[in-house]
């Protein structure tokens, strides 16, 4: 007989009103992540949170619920319906918004553009990307300027090498051309999705009631933030037809590039439907990756060089092991693939910041069925019972804090809140469950929806890290505190000058000297 769903017994923080729940608390927390740490540390890795309209949700970090819903069940957790439709108003009807057979359609066909085969092509581009940015670093500190607004650099450079690898598109934006685009990227979450009005929280959570059809036509509110995606969406998707129209008159076979556009218009004309994307699809496709694939690796980036900036002795390491490296090849060499995966310190500061700083630090999803759930962590419930299964009806929404996975002392040791890339030196594997396509970490999610980018993003920390630690001492500013703001991504902003938008300033200095 089938049991009671019991997530009513959860401990868990009592809500400040019927009517929003937590949601304003958890949009305005002063950094992002905090009441999820604090509330893992409270009541365990699985408890219960109040949503709109006194709708009950369960927020976890639980190894095992988390392996559960992203990747053992999968399809069978949707994201939730408000998220989606979210998504489908910044991106369209491209992979992120697609669910069941129409994602497996999409992910089969975007799945050759990001083999590592074809990813470890990208290489090149992403060291001579890299080294343009770090000459205008030098030039400033030549020019008397050794504070560097790291993330502004980072954001130019990113976009450039996404243009380029998913593209064949030259934004230029390193070379400071302005284009409609880099500024709407620019201004995207400005001041609007971290504290929405009441009203917005409200007509959202009542999305999920409202049937598809009708609830696409949101994406035409007038309000700021439905602005600001619509222009987004309209203006990808603009460069991404022009971009397909000139490709059309090349003909396929002499079309040698291998940027990941060429490889989707080839499935435009494929004769397998399983492996066609529509037009509409095709340009959605480009929103969602010009919208994935440049902040997320600029932001990871800065919070790098932040940690490294505040750590000096793990920065020497770094730069010793990479000139080591450097000192065994004939000069004037550029590093491989196999070379930067060989540095086994600068890769471990990588997983750490991945572990530490996830730009993406909550998953939504719904259970589309009664479902039980196995605990890894077991939890006191409010009648002081131990709970080893969450039993749950369909329909049950989550929050799957990736920010508190990453930080679980069951998983990662007492140090979990520090910086300690040696953690990932010697893993003690015995204690972890195996999730997530990277490391163990959250940070790229997991299962059949698991981020699509990963390895790409990984080579591209990989190149920008080791051409900045090679050429620049990093020291982190003392008199400044850096705030880690949920703003669509997580990113840094400056206490006391969040009006100025995400910035990292550091002080830099030629390594050499
Ligand atoms: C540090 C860098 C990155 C992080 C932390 C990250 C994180 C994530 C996460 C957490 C998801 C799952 C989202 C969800 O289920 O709602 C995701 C999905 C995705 N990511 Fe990334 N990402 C990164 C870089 C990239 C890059 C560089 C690209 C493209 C070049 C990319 C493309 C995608 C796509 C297309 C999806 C959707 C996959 C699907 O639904 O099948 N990501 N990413």
């Amino acid at each position: 007989r089938r049991k009671r769903d019991n997530v009513r017994k959860l401990r868990g923080p009592p809500a400040p009103s019927w009517l929003l729940g937590h949601e304003p608390e958890m949009r305005v927390q002063a950094e992002a992540g905090d009441l999820d740490f604090a509330w893992t540390r409270e009541y365990g890795a699985t408890l219960k949170t109040k949503a709109c309209w006194g709708r009950q949700e369960v927020l976890t970090a639980d190894p095992r619920v988390l392996q559960h819903i992203l990747h053992t069940s999968g399809y069978r957790y949707p994201k939730r319906p408000d998220v989606n439709q979210s998504i489908r108003n910044l991106m369209g009807r491209g992979i992120v918004w697609a669910s069941g057979e129409v994602h497996q359609r999409h992910r089969k066909v975007m799945n050759p553009a990001f083999t590592s085969q074809q990813l470890r092509g990208f290489l090149p581009l992403f060291q001579s990307t890299a080294s343009r940015m770090t000459q205008k670093w030098k030039d400033s500190i030549q020019a008397g300027d050794q504070t560097i607004n790291v993330s502004h650099w980072l954001a130019r450079s990113t976009l450039d090498a996404i243009g380029e690898t998913a593209f064949d598109y030259h934004f230029d934006a390193l070379e400071g051309a302005q284009s409609e685009l880099s500024e709407s990227l620019k201004y995207l979450f400005a001041d609007t999705t971290p504290f929405p009005p009441a009203w917005d929280l409200l007509f959202k959570a009542l999305w999920r009631y409202i049937p598809t059809s009708i609830l696409q036509l949101v994406e035409y509110m007038p309000s700021k933030e439905y602005r600001r995606f619509r222009n987004f969406k309209t203006l990808t998707k603009g460069i991404a037809k022009g971009l397909i129209d000139q490709k059309a008159k090349i003909p396929m076979e002499d079309d040698a590039t291998r940027d990941v556009m060429s490889i989707l218009c080839k499935s435009n004309v494929s004769e397998d439907p399983n492996c066609r994307l529509d037009e509409d699809e095709i340009l959605s496709q480009m929103a969602t990756i010009m919208f994935a694939g440049h902040d997320s690796s600029a932001a990871t980036l800065s919070w790098l060089l932040y940690e490294l900036g505040r750590h000096p002795e793990d920065q020497t390491r770094m730069r010793e092991e990479i000139q080591h490296l450097r000192g065994r090849l004939p000069s004037g060499t550029d590093f491989t693939m196999a070379h930067l995966d060989s540095l086994v310190f600068t890769n471990a500061c990588i997983k750490e910041v991945l572990r530490l700083h996830p730009i993406v630090s909550t998953l939504f999803r719904t259970a589309d069925r009664d479902d039980i759930l196995p605990l890894a962590l077991p939890v006191i419930t409010e009648d002081g019972q131990t709970m080893t299964e969450l039993h749950i009806r369909k329909g049950q929404d989550f929050r799957l804090s990736v920010c508190a996975y990453n930080r679980l002392p069951s998983v990662w040791g007492d140090d979990a809140d520090e910086w300690n890339p040696r953690r990932f030196l010697d893993v003690p594997k015995e204690k972890q469950i195996n999730i997530g396509v990277y490391a163990n970490l959250m940070t790229f999610s997991a299962g059949v929806r698991g981020c699509i980018g990963w390895r790409f993003t990984l080579i591209e920390l990989q190149a920008f890290t080791v051409e900045v630690v090679e050429n620049f001492k990093i020291v982190f500013p003392k008199d400044i505190e850096i705030m880690r703001m949920a703003l669509g991504l997580m990113v840094p902003m400056v206490k006391g000058k969040m009006h100025e938008g995400t910035q990292m300033p550091l002080h830099l200095s030629l390594a050499e000297e």
